[in-house]
């Protein structure tokens, strides 16, 4: 008998793939309005900083398809295929989701490549996916909303963490700072359990790894007029050297998974030319990206997902 088709939808951020590219990205991100020449020359600086551009376009590729080679060798009865739908950039969500229709799909699992849930990003990516789905008809979408609590996510974290702690100086005198995006603080009076997310996150690292010092601050806002949710990483490492005169600080951006620009600019170049400043320590423990036991625990997440789908049809 013929395998049934499954459909997995990963989603993420995307982001160029050539310089020509920047600015319709940038575009695309500011709502269909263009940058202004020091806005996009700001943001090739950027990409030029970390190399030329995102090392993220291949990451993602290579994560999408890792979790469809480790589903086909799990589950039996179907035919796994990834199917890539970025939200600023082609494959659009959209571009994604007929494809998959057109293949002849009628089931799938989307899952986004950000583990907390907030209606900023999560709930529009899951949106975009779930109208594009209902406008062509035919196939269901079970989408995953979080996946924070993942146990094979936070144990490669953990895992950063110990040998981080390992090689510091004095753990005594050392802060991990845990992070993710900044959104604008107006998220947070309308309820968005993002903030709460995070820091369910810090607290669960902190028991499993036994740290003594850590915070929570937030990164890489936009530059628009509303507030935006703080502290942000720099100020708090200011802040926290001044008050409580720590040597060394671990940025783990637990709201990310990929080498990209928020992590190789915003951390890597940002908080450095900080933590130089005040003559501390920098450490920054590596990113997910294709870590087999981190990749894993994504296609568990879609499992469970799927399970949980076919459940309730
Ligand atoms: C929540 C969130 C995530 C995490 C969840 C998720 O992954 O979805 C994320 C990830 C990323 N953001 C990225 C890049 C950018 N984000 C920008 C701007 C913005 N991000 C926002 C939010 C988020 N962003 C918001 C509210 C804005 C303001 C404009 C708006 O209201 O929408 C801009 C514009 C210029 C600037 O402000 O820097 C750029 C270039 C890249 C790719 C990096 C690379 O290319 O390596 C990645 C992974
Ligand atoms: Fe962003």
């Amino acid at each position: 008998m013929a395998k049934k088709k499954l459909g997995i939808l990963i989603m993420a951020y995307g982001t160029p793939r050539s310089k020509e590219e920047v600015e319709p990205y940038y575009t695309h991100i500011r709502r269909g309005r263009k940058p202004s020449e020091e806005a996009l020359q700001d943001l090739m600086d950027r990409y030029e900083a970390i190399g030329g551009l995102s090392p993220l376009a291949v990451i993602t590729e290579e994560q999408a398809e890792g979790i469809e080679h480790i589903l086909n060798e799990t589950l039996d009865e179907y035919e796994v295929k990834a199917y890539l739908g970025l939200k600023h950039i082609e494959p659009f969500i959209e571009d994604a989701v007929a494809e998959m229709v057109q293949d002849g799909v009628d089931e799938a699992v989307s899952l986004v490549l950000a583990p907390h849930y907030s209606t900023f990003s999560v709930k529009s990516y899951n949106q975009r996916a779930q109208t594009e789905a209902e406008r062509l008809g035919g196939l269901t979408i079970h989408s995953v909303e979080s996946w924070y609590k993942e146990p094979g996510f936070l144990n490669y974290w953990s895992n950063q963490i110990k040998e981080t702690m390992a090689s510091v100086p004095n753990p005594d005198e050392t802060c991990v700072i845990f992070s993710a995006h900044s959104l604008p603080e107006k998220i947070i009076a309308a309820g968005d359990p993002y903030p709460d997310q995070l820091k369910e996150t810090a607290d669960l690292l902190a028991e499993m790894t036994g740290i003594k010092h850590y915070e929570i601050g937030w990164q890489s806002e936009g530059n628009t007029p509303d507030p935006w949710i703080g502290p942000d990483v720099q100020d708090l490492t200011r802040s926290l050297y001044h008050d409580k005169g720590y040597k060394a600080f671990v940025y783990c951006p637990v709201g990310f998974i990929a080498d990209h620009l928020e992590v190789l600019f915003d951390n890597d170049y940002e908080c450095k030319v900080v933590t130089d400043e005040l003559g501390v320590d920098y450490f920054r423990p590596k990113m997910p990206n294709t870590d087999p036991e981190f990749l894993a625990s994504l296609a568990n997440v879609i499992q469970k997902k799927l399970r949980e789908g076919r459940d309730s049809l």
